[in-house]
């Protein structure tokens, strides 16, 4: 019968057939053995010479680094096994035969095999990158929808901007000025005075001119909006929906995390509440260590690295000062020259991975802001709209998808953490 190497387990002692790519084989004059892979697994077939028709170990010696199959064989268990079966194999029937498969088993180069990642992707270690990223993007939903928030996809195409006008993508509308999505933010404030908890997840992109191991151009965000909910509200859902990601991944991607050789210890005590320190704090911790970084700037890599090591769990820095943060901060009303926010900085340098705050709800203080950042009043009047007409506390936040997925799984640059990265100098494959 016919299964997958996932779906093997149920059919102990049974024979099977599989459709799979050859991921790698070792041979000698007696026996062969297959490291088979079909999307859903890896497993080991082993064709032994006395057993089966010469032209099947024939064809086995023969077969070639990627080259696809069918395999019959019989499901063994063997604790040995990274999946705990084998496959004795009885017969192999090649369809398509790969001759001079680029990515071969020895080292190659990141630039070599960013140039081949429509095949990279095949490799054992990305298969278990993706499949922790499938994870956290199941565990996101689920958490939402278990939590009254309704999905809410904003536009890809925009006409205004909420995170500055310094990394926009400018496209034509028509004979209009257009430009891709850095945020859905400000149409999810729309949607949330509409259905009260509301979070979209989808592709933003941002033209920055950023090499690091933390940058893409473009990205996924999920940015989740709530009415009626403060600042302190905010860090509570962020704080609840990390978790919630991270202990799923650790329940449900074993494998992968073996596969990756990720330190789970590090992982296993992400529960809320998370630590929170304010900027000023901050400033403080880092100044005594001997940072040279004066009160008012912004924090780089290192600085977030040295305050994240203090801290075993995912640490939230609040109130920074509202001169280098967005246009759509509110205050903080006892002392106005910090704002109600919180960028929540993961463990082990892995940096950011969340940008929120409570959103300027009066009007006034609004326009205020649209003539201090130099804002178009005609290009956010819907925007505005949103504080004539029944305006109330809120707040929400943008989760970096490939951030998460670098932390949790333990990898070091965000390229191996989407299927086909968009980086500076980067459009190819
Ligand atoms: N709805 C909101 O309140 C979100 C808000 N408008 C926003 O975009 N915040 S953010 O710019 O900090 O970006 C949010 C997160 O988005 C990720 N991010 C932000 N920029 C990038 C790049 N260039 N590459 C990868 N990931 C990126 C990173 O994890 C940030 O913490
Ligand atoms: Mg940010």
């Amino acid at each position: 019968m016919k299964t997958t190497i996932a779906e093997v387990g149920k059919h102990v002692g049974q024979t099977v057939t599989i459709g799979a790519w050859l991921a790698n084989k070792r041979s000698s004059g007696k026996i062969a053995f297959l490291q088979l892979r079909d999307g859903t697994g890896f497993i080991q077939g082993v064709v032994v010479k006395a057993e089966v028709e010469e032209e099947v170990f024939k064809l086995a010696k023969e077969l070639t680094q990627e080259s696809s199959l069918f395999v019959t064989g019989t499901v063994r268990e063997d604790d040995r096994a990274p999946s705990g079966y084998e496959l004795t194999v009885q017969s192999l029937e090649l369809i398509h035969e790969a001759k001079d498969y680029p990515i071969t088993p020895k080292e190659h180069g990141t630039e070599f095999l960013m140039d081949h990642r429509h095949l990279w992707l095949r490799s054992k270690r990305q298969h278990a990158i993706m499949k922790v990223r499938n994870e956290i993007i199941r565990a996101t939903y689920e958490f939402f929808n278990e939590n009254g928030f309704t999905k809410v996809d904003p536009p890809i195409l925009t006409g205004s901007s909420a995170e500055g006008t310094t990394n926009l993508f400018h496209t034509k509308y028509f004979d209009e000025d257009a430009y891709l999505s850095q945020s859905g933010q400000l149409y999810m404030e729309a949607a949330a005075m509409a259905l009260g908890k509301v979070f979209s997840f989808g592709p933003t992109f941002r033209a920055e001119k950023s090499k690091t191991r933390r940058h893409l151009i473009e990205f996924w965000m999920i940015e989740p909006e709530m009415a009626f909910m403060d600042h302190e509200d905010n860090l509570k859902v962020q704080e609840d929906y990390v978790s919630h990601v991270v202990q799923s991944v650790l329940k449900n991607c074993k494998q992968e995390l073996i596969a990756l050789e990720r330190d789970v210890a590090k992982l296993e005590n992400v529960v809320a509440p998370f630590p929170r320190i304010t900027y000023d704090e901050a400033i403080e911790m880092l100044q005594k260590e001997g940072h040279e970084i004066k009160w008012g700037e912004d924090f780089g890599a290192p600085h977030e690295t040295a305050i994240a090591e203090k801290f075993d769990k995912p640490v939230f820095i609040t109130h920074y000062p509202a001169e280098i943060k967005a246009f759509y901060m509110k205050p903080d009303p006892n002392r106005e020259e910090v704002v109600l926010c919180a960028d929540l900085i993961a463990p082990e340098g892995y940096g950011e991975i969340i940008g929120g705050s409570q959103r300027i709800d009066d009007e006034e203080l609004l326009n205020q802001r649209y003539e201090e950042h130099n804002l178009s009043q005609e290009a956010y009047q819907w925007y505005m709209d949103l504080r004539k007409y029944g305006s109330v506390p809120h707040s929400g936040f943008g989760l970096g998808l490939e951030r998460t997925v670098a932390w949790i799984s333990g990898t070091e640059h965000v390229r191996e953490t989407i299927p086909f990265p968009r980086l500076l100098n980067r459009l190819y494959p």
